[in-house]
């Protein structure tokens, strides 16, 4: 079975079914560590335009909301005040979204298990929301959850959760937020291990981002360097690939990286291995030195340990995997000899 498939593409209609989320939408989840005692110092970290800071003072406001807890006085006067400011137009936008049907199949703890945050409590760019909402997302997943308010404010984030879950978009919609799409320059660059990940990743960058005048480009080993080299000639804000390619392109001086902000790497374990560790470090010099990353792993290996040791600032770290397997899947194993594995399958295939 494919991982990717585990969280239907969209959440509507029944709700947090079962789990933790069924029984207390705002309670807090014991899978994760909560806050990060440095996060006010993060929150400093990228000063930039005005935006910006109206977007960080707004999402400190939303980190203090949740820290207060649900039932506090504050929240409930600012969320009197929110409501009271949220104007009719606001509402027509929704109104005209293309949302797609609903999916009705059944949804595991692994992604029912949510604090109950929504959207839009992480003031995101109106055609940002209109994107995620026309992809089926109504609400955020737990790994959503966690990563998109700490990305936004500029932190480094070490993430682990189980394939399936939702990471892309939890590092794809704090992407997008931040790119500046009147700034034709690269700002985000999200490395993956293997070409057909770094289309599936554009693609999620594209639709989430529909709305938005952001260009997404991918490049990977195996394709025409030249084709690359001549679309770097034309505004590229997202750029999605593999290691070795991108760092080609820089060497060249045709990728240019020094206004990158950001790096996201998905499969971070896959991309810390001997075959592109070397690239990715040297590809990290053409970056500036207040580039924020985020490491998405799996796994926790110790070449994952060593990197965020060196090369990430305070990261904030969130774990929700306190075991591999999916909820709903049970796995087995069988113990043959090589020369048995394909009799093996064929009679479990046959008898399954
Ligand atoms: N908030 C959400 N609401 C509804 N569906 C979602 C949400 N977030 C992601 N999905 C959908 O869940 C599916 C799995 O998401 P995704 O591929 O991002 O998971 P992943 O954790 O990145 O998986 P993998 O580790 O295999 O790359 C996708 O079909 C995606 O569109």
């Amino acid at each position: 079975m494919h991982a990717r498939g585990r969280y239907p593409p969209g959440i509507h209609g029944g709700g947090r079914g079962g789990g933790m989320g069924s029984g207390n939408p705002s309670g807090p989840n014991p899978n994760f560590q909560y806050r990060n005692p440095n996060q006010q110092q993060y929150v400093q970290r990228n000063v930039g335009q005005s935006h910006q800071q109206f977007q960080q003072q707004n999402q400190q406001q939303w980190l203090r909301r949740n820290q207060a807890g649900p039932d506090s006085a504050v929240d409930e006067v600012e969320k009197t005040v929110q409501s009271e400011a949220v104007d009719s137009s606001s509402q027509d936008w929704k109104a005209r979204l293309k949302i797609p049907p609903p999916d009705t199949r059944y949804r595991t703890e692994d992604v029912t298990a949510t604090k109950g945050n929504e959207f839009e409590d992480y003031f995101l760019k109106r055609e940002l929301l209109m994107g995620i909402y026309e992809k089926g997302f109504e609400r955020p997943s737990p790994i959503q959850e966690e990563s998109i308010p700490i990305a936004l404010t500029g932190s480094d984030i070490l993430a682990r959760a189980k394939n399936g879950t939702g990471k892309t978009a939890a590092f794809c919609i704090p992407a997008l937020e931040k790119i500046d799409q009147d700034n034709n320059v690269i700002q985000v660059v999200i490395l993956v291990p293997t070409r057909e990940l770094a289309l599936q990743t554009s693609q999620v960058c594209k639709e989430l981002g529909k709305h938005l005048k952001i260009q997404v480009m991918v490049t990977t080993g195996g394709t025409s360097l030249k084709d690359d080299i001549m679309r770097l000639y034309q505004p590229v804000h997202l750029l999605v690939g593999t290691p070795g390619r991108i760092l080609d392109l820089s060497k060249k001086g045709v990728c240019i990286l020094k206004d990158c902000s950001m790096l996201v790497m998905d499969e971070a374990d896959k991309l810390l291995s001997p075959e592109f560790q070397p690239s990715i470090e040297q590809l990290i010099h053409f970056m500036p030195l207040n580039r924020q990353i985020l490491l998405f792993s799996a796994t926790f290996p110790v070449t994952v340990k060593d990197f965020k040791d060196r090369y990430l600032q305070k990261p904030y770290i969130i774990n929700l995997m306190d075991e591999l397997t999916l909820k709903g899947i049970t796995q087995y194993y069988a113990f043959v000899e090589e020369r048995q594995k394909v009799h093996c399958l064929n009679t479990l295939f046959s008898k399954v």
